[in-house]
């Protein structure tokens, strides 16, 4: 059974200034099942972050339905979704990584970590031995453990924003464009990164820019030039 499936969803953006209305998404529609990554390629401004933004319910859509396979809920549609629901959904089941790290100040990497842990509900302990562990697994340094991250590089930020939305154990994983501006070796990283959660049986909605970085990555790959068809599962088809 898919744990995903967006059905005809369009958004548009309301200019009330000068009175216009921009339609940034329409009719799209694709679905996922459990463990599948799929991975959303397209120009610029032609609606990818949209579409994730409106999974992890930052946007309203106008039209459409998401319809997420929720454990605590079972199947609930997202645009429809209580503020009560989508603040659970965040804190257990959908996860949201983006390039920007944008975290409490004066809080050191590993605390940050923590934190997350404990939002769940997991004791001082847990938290601790949850939070290291996802350290070493995305391979950031012990000795920036008890640094601020804000004199990170931009692979060292990604590996945090990962791990920080990875310790909550999320059934669903949204990427946006978290290689951006990076450098060869860190994609790389990254990569591996992203094939130890497919690994660990996560879902996975990405957007990158690098089209080739998918290549044996996606199981789908959903191009928004094509839309709303579904490009045949792990074949690159450039827009
Ligand atoms: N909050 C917003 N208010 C108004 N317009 C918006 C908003 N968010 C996005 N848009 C518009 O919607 C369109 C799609 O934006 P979106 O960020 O989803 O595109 P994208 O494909 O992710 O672009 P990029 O690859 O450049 O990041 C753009 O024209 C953008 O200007």
């Amino acid at each position: 059974m898919a744990i995903l499936e967006v059905h005809n969803l369009g958004k548009n953006f309301i200019n009330h200034y000068l009175g216009t209305t921009r339609q940034a998404i329409n009719g799209i529609s694709f679905q996922l099942e459990k463990g599948q990554f799929i991975g959303i390629v397209g120009k610029s401004g032609s609606g990818k972050s949209t579409i994730l933004k409106s999974i992890y319910r930052t946007y309203i859509p106008n039209q459409g339905n998401i319809l997420f396979e929720s454990e605590r809920f079972g199947r609930l549609d997202l645009t429809k979704a209580t503020e009560r629901q989508v603040i659970y959904l965040r804190k257990h089941e959908i996860g949201y990584v983006s390039q920007f790290l944008n975290v409490m100040p004066r809080r050191t990497c590993r605390q940050l970590v923590e934190k997350a842990v404990l939002e769940m509900g997991e004791s001082d302990f847990r938290a601790k031995c949850q939070a290291e562990a996802a350290l070493e697994h995305f391979e950031l340094d012990p000795s920036l453990w008890d640094t601020f991250p804000n004199t990170f590089s931009g692979g060292e930020k990604l590996r945090l924003n990962i791990a920080m939305a990875t310790v909550k154990k999320p059934r669903l994983l949204l990427l946006d464009e978290p290689t951006a501006s990076l450098d060869h070796q860190s994609k790389e990283k990254v990569r591996e990164v992203i094939e130890k959660l497919k690994a660990s049986g996560k879902t996975l909605v990405g957007i990158f820019h690098d089209i080739t970085f998918m290549d044996n990555l996606c199981d789908q790959i959903f191009n928004m030039s094509t839309k709303p068809t579904i490009i045949k599962a792990g074949v690159r088809n450039e827009s």
